[in-house]
């Protein structure tokens, strides 16, 4: 039998929905909507449209986004005075900065400059490492790098909330943005988990093994059919172009989906699967980063 598609794009709706009335709810009692900016450095083509999209879906869950574009020329100490800035603004309350940043900037000192309380992508070592020491359940206020959590959200919403414990859940990649967050999630849900990437002998083996599959690599239809063990629940987080024949181009994830649709339970597609989901959790991510900021201070105002 074929697998269930896992619809993330219904469940980011879902998620945006109910961002859209705590966020019209914040807005009436503090007098400040929910605000979120993104900084985009440099002119890639593929990220400034991930980034029109975060803005445009921020608006309309009444979220106030704001897309600051800077040169590819900017320097990191011009980064850092703008984040300095955002910093002290109290109508900002989530700052996220796209990455990767141009090679010749510090993204390390960069993420790190970024008020932790506003860092709604969870990379600041502060956030990264409250992720690591929380057991099975997370802070409230913590906030969580948004691709994995999206991740978990979906398995939870496939499996049930109680589904995940004992599952041996293999991540391919361990990137901060991606593996290792997704690992830390995986293994406060009750799961068994092993982190593979490039380094890893017989991947396929070792995924064959696995419940639960999250596939974070960035290498296009890598995973096939014979890879996943029947039954298992695949998440599929790459997003990779390819050129089609006719001169045009489709996104494709990590997993052979084709393939995969006949051995799974259940499958996220690409596109529609975690990239919807990753963008509703950011402005979730905005409005913990905003009602927390009330409550440390009594206004909208975190300092
Ligand atoms: N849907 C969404 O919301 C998001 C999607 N993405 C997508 O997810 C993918 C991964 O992103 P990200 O984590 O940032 O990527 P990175 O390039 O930072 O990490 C990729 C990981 O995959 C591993 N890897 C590479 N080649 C192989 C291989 N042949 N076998 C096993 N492991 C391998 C690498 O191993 P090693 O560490 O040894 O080099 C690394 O750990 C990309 O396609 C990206 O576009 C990313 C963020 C959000
Ligand atoms: N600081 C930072 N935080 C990030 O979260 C971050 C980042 N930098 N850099 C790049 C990656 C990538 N990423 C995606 C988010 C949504 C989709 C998404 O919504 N994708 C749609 C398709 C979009 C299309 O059609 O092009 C989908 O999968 O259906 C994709 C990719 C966030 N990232």
């Amino acid at each position: 039998m074929a697998a269930r598609i896992i619809d993330g794009k219904a469940e980011a709706a879902r998620l945006r929905a109910a961002v859209r009335d705590e966020a019209a709810a914040f807005t009436t009692r503090h007098g400040l909507a929910p605000g979120l900016r993104v900084i985009i450095v440099g002119d890639d083509p593929a990220s400034r449209a991930y980034v029109r999209t975060k803005t445009r879906m921020a608006a309309e869950a009444g979220i106030a986004g704001e897309l600051i574009e800077l040169p590819e020329t900017s320097t990191t100490v011009e980064l850092l005075s703008r984040i300095e800035r955002l910093n002290d603004d109290p109508a900002t309350h989530g700052i996220l900065v796209q990455l990767p940043l141009p090679a010749h900037m510090d993204a390390e000192a960069v993420l790190r400059a970024i008020d932790p309380g506003k860092d709604v992508d969870g990379f600041h070592p502060l956030n990264v490492g409250r992720l690591f020491s929380a057991g099975r359940s997370l802070p409230e206020d913590l906030l969580v790098p948004c691709t994995p959590w999206g991740c978990l959200h979906l398995l939870r919403t496939t499996l049930g909330s109680d589904g995940l414990a004992g599952c041996h859940a293999v991540v391919i990649g361990r990137s901060n943005i991606v593996g290792k967050p997704m690992a830390a999630l995986l293994l406060g849900a009750d799961c068994t988990v092993t982190v593979a990437h490039s380094r890893t002998r017989d991947l396929p083996e070792l995924c064959r093994r696995a419940d639960i599959l999250v596939a974070a690599i960035g290498r296009a239809e890598m995973v096939r059919g014979d890879w996943i063990k029947p039954g298992a629940v695949v998440i599929d987080v790459g997003i990779n172009r390819v050129a089609t024949g006719d001169g045009g181009s489709r996104l494709v994830g990590d997993v052979a989906f084709a393939e995969a649709i006949r051995v799974a339970d259940a499958i996220t597609p690409v596109p529609g699967g975690v990239g919807p989901v990753t963008v509703a959790c950011l402005l979730r991510n905005t409005l913990i980063a905003a009602q927390a900021s009330t409550r440390r201070t009594g206004s909208p105002a975190p300092r």
